[in-house]
């Protein structure tokens, strides 16, 4: 699940091949444009590690950092 480490709402994801992971990321990044709110992330095989914090409020966890990690979860489903 996601928890706050060093003010970034944090959680790691795994799947089967490194096409589901990317296809994974594809859809996060089509929600973020669409958010006008981006992730820090990185993406090693069938792994994904995002990081989400809002730079404008000064790299701090905040209300649009929830909702996008709601939006991420929502595909899993
Ligand atoms: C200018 C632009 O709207 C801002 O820089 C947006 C873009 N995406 C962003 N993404 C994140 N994670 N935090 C922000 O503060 C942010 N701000």
């Amino acid at each position: 699940m996601w928890a706050v480490v060093e003010n970034k709402l944090t959680r790691t994801f795994q799947f089967g091949s490194f096409v589901e992971a990317w296809g994974f990321m594809s859809k996060i990044a089509l929600i973020a444009e669409r958010m006008n709110h981006h992730p820090e992330w990185t993406n090693v095989y069938n792994q994904v590690e995002i990081k989400l914090s809002t730079h404008d409020a000064g790299d701090i966890v905040t209300k649009k950092d929830h909702e996008l990690a709601q939006a991420i979860d929502q595909l899993l489903h």
